[in-house]
C-alpha cells in the first residue's frame, strides 16, 4: 500500500491538458517568488533581495519535503521480539512543524502518538518521521491528525492508535483575527482507543497536562 500526494505531479514532458499539473523548474519557482517581492512593494534587485528568490526554492524544499517521503516505506520494519509487550507504546511531544493550505504560514505545535501492539512494535524515531512526513505537505490540522493515525493503524495492525496534536496557527496569530495564545486540538482515536473509555483516559493522563502549546 502507497500513500501518495494527493494529486501527483504530471511527467514534466507531457502534454495532456487534464494531467496534474507539471513540477516547474527551479528557475521558474524563483520567478514566482521575485513576483512575490514585486507584490509585495520591494525591489527584487536590490542587494538584500537579490539571492531571496534562490534561499526561498532552497526553503520551500526543506518545508515541503515530505511530500518524497513514503510513510508506509517508514514503518515497514518492524519488531516481534518483545517478550509479549502489550501494553500503550506513547510518544509525547512531538515537535510539530507544518504549514497551513490555505495561506502557507507556519503551524507550530506538537504531537502525540500512541499505539497498543499486536505482536509487533516499530523503532520509535519512526512514529516521528511519519509525523514529519506529513508536517511537511500543505496541511490543514484535522487532515495530517488523520493521516498519521491512519497510517501507523493501515501498515503496523496495532490494537489502537491515538494521535493528539496540540498547535497555533499563524494564520490565526500574525494576521486576520490577530489572536495569539489560541490553539487548536484535534485527536484521532482508532481501535481500543476509541472503544475503551479507560484506555483513552491513560492516554490522556499520560499526555496532557496542562503545559502550553508553543506559540506560531
Ligand atoms: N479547520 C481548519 N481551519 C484552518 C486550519 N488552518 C487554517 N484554517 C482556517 O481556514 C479558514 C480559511 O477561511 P477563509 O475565509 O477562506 O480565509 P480568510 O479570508 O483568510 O479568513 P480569515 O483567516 O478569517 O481572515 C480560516 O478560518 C483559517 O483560520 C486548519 O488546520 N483547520
Ligand atoms: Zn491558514
Amino acid at each position: 500500500m502507497t500513500f501518495p500526494p494527493a494529486r501527483p505531479l504530471a511527467d514534466p514532458a507531457s502534454t495532456d491538458r487534464d494531467a496534474a499539473p507539471r513540477r516547474p523548474s527551479r528557475a521558474e519557482a524563483e520567478e514566482a517568488v521575485r513576483t512575490l517581492l514585486l507584490w509585495a512593494g520591494d525591489d527584487p534587485g536590490r542587494e538584500g533581495l537579490a539571492d531571496t528568490p534562490a534561499r526561498v526554492a532552497r526553503a520551500y524544499e526543506e518545508f515541503f519535503s515530505g511530500y518524497k517521503e513514503d510513510p508506509v516505506a517508514l514503518l515497514a520494519r518492524s519488531f516481534e521480539e518483545t517478550d509479549g509487550y502489550d501494553e500503550m507504546v506513547v510518544l509525547r511531544d512531538i515537535r510539530l512543524e507544518s504549514h497551513c493550505e490555505h495561506h502557507m504560514v507556519p503551524i507550530i505545535g506538537r504531537a502525540h502518538v500512541a499505539y497498543l501492539p499486536a505482536g509487533r512494535v516499530v523503532g520509535i524515531s519512526k512514529l516521528a518521521r511519519v509525523v514529519e512526513a506529513y508536517a511537511r505537505r500543505l496541511q490543514i490540522q484535522e487532515k495530517l491528525t488523520a493521516q498519521i493515525a491512519n497510517s501507523i493503524d493501515s501498515v503496523l495492525r496495532p490494537r489502537g492508535v491515538a494521535v493528539i496534536i496540540e498547535a497555533s496557527h499563524q494564520c490565526m496569530t500574525t494576521r486576520g483575527v490577530h489572536k495569539p495564545g489560541v490553539a487548536m486540538i484535534t485527536s484521532r482515536m482508532l481501535g481500543e482507543f476509541r472503544t475503551d473509555p479507560a484506555m483513552r483516559r491513560e492516554f490522556l493522563a499520560l499526555t496532557q497536562n496542562g503545559r502550553p502549546v508553543p506559540e506560531a
